[in-house]
């Protein structure tokens, strides 16, 4: 079958319609902060580190710093003796480093998992390779039946990090692990691209925020309070803006308001063909310019946005899977870079559809769907009664799954494309 109405002057496949909105998105400005706030916040500028780690020559076991020239040939019939004349612990150093010609072979010392070994010694061995032995002439001595490999149980200074090599990569994600590198190497303020404000507008007269009592012909909200969190996931600073009714002037308001003080403007509803989808009217009036005003893909045909100098507006349809299908395709993307990351475009994997779906759609469809892995692929589940206005299908699903466009559907083992709902 055709794909319907691509005539349309303002539509755009999903893919074009992302690229367009991908093309608006700038750098953002950078702000400085404390490393403790730094977790999930964006990295602005490519890191070098400013010292080298570990920062001197340590033990990495707990035992005795040793030359492992002494211990060459020792055996359980021609063991080595030892002796110990001084210890050092992690976090101090020997207190007085002796020269390095009063150092003789036999010396060993004491030494503990991160301590500094010292300056003449180029191996430890492990304590439990040590049999430990009654003092004499004042020395703690150990005994040897091994000859140790040189340099053993020493991480050489410099060994994982040199100073100046480049650690971390502008637009990467802080997570706990690039949180440890910085702490290693003493970065105490970092980098990060600001957070972009989102404002996001539920527009419908039917319309009732959560903890009031519902009447005649009334809804909960819940489009809204999905995007936000979605927003919020995703890095980005939220404003809920209250239910707007579905009136022109009302919307123009609303969204001119959200305007000062947010990057992007996200609808839901009042985007369709409707009487009272006055959304798009509201965006002309203002002075956006429409980027497409109907995306090819089932649910959320109508999805729609507008540009202005430095932002954007985006539209998306009021039913609950059409809101949804709109946000994780087209505004995820756009709020992933609009914070940053350079990592934002969504991965498509392939998998095996596990029921047929028998509806025949001339857009591309995107279903909710549970995906797991078998022993040699992805397996795709829809997710079953998957209608646009319906809500208990978002329980189950971990993924969406494409039903590309034609008179049949999809069948059972068919090969479908999906992408994941988590980050
Ligand atoms: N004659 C036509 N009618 C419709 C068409 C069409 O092409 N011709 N398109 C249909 C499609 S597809 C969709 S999707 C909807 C989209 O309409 P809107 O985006 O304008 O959304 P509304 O009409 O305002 O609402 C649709 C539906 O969703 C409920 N809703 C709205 N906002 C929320 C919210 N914040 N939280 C929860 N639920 C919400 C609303 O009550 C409606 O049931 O239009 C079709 N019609
Ligand atoms: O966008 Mo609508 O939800 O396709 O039915």
């Amino acid at each position: 079958m055709a794909i319907a109405n691509v005539q349309h002057p303002m539509s755009a496949s999903v893919s074009l319609a992302s690229m367009k909105l991908l093309a608006c998105v700038k750098e953002p400005p950078i702000e400085s902060i404390p490393l403790e706030d730094a977790t999930a916040r964006v990295l602005a500028s490519d890191f070098e580190s400013p010292v080298s780690l570990p920062p001197f020559r340590r033990a990495a076991m707990d035992g005795y710093a040793v030359q492992a020239a002494a211990l060459q040939g020792a055996s359980r019939e021609h063991p080595v003796e030892l002796r110990i004349i001084d210890e050092v612990r992690a976090g101090h150093t020997l207190l007085e480093q002796p020269p390095a010609s009063a150092l003789q072979p036999n010396d060993a010392v004491r030494i503990f998992t991160g301590a500094p070994v010292p300056e003449g010694y180029d191996t430890v061995v492990m304590q439990e390779a040590a049999v430990t032995l009654d003092a004499r002439n004042g020395y703690r001595r150990i005994r040897l039946e091994r000859p140790c490999a040189l340099g053993q149980h020493i991480a050489e200074k410099g060994e994982d990090v040199q100073e100046g090599m480049k650690l971390l990569y502008r637009g990467t994600e802080l997570r706990a692990k690039e949180v440890a590198i910085l702490a290693s190497v003493g970065q105490w303020e970092i980098n990060v691209y600001k957070r972009p404000n989102i404002a996001v507008i539920p527009i419908g007269d039917e319309l009732v925020v959560p903890e009031r009592e519902l009447s005649g012909g009334q809804i909960y909200d819940s489009n809204s309070y999905m995007v936000g969190a979605r927003m919020r996931e995703l890095g980005a600073s939220v404003i809920r803006y209250p239910v707007v009714p579905d009136c022109l002037d009302r919307i123009e308001a609303a969204i001119q308001d959200c305007l000062a003080k947010a990057d992007i403007v996200v609808t839901t509803g009042g985007v369709s063909v409707g009487d009272y989808d006055y959304v798009k009217e509201a965006a002309e009036h203002i002075g956006a310019e429409a980027i497409f005003t109907k995306t090819i893909m089932r649910p959320g045909t109508p999805t729609s946005a507008f540009r202005l100098p430095n932002q954007l507006i985006i539209c998306l349809s009021g039913n609950p899977s059409a809101c949804f299908a709109g946000l994780e395709l087209l505004v995820k993307p756009v709020v992933l870079k609009a914070t940053g990351k350079s990592d934002y475009r969504s991965c498509w994997l392939d998998g095996r559809l596990m029921d047929s779906i028998l509806k025949p759609c001339p857009y591309p469809r995107y279903i909710r769907a549970f995906v797991y892995r078998s022993e040699k692929e992805w397996m795709v589940e829809p997710i079953t009664n998957d209608k646009s206005g319906n809500v208990a299908a978002f329980a189950r699903a971990n993924a969406l799954a494409l039903i590309p466009p034609g008179g049949t559907g999809a069948i059972i083992g068919q090969e479908v494309q999906w992408v994941s709902l988590t980050k």
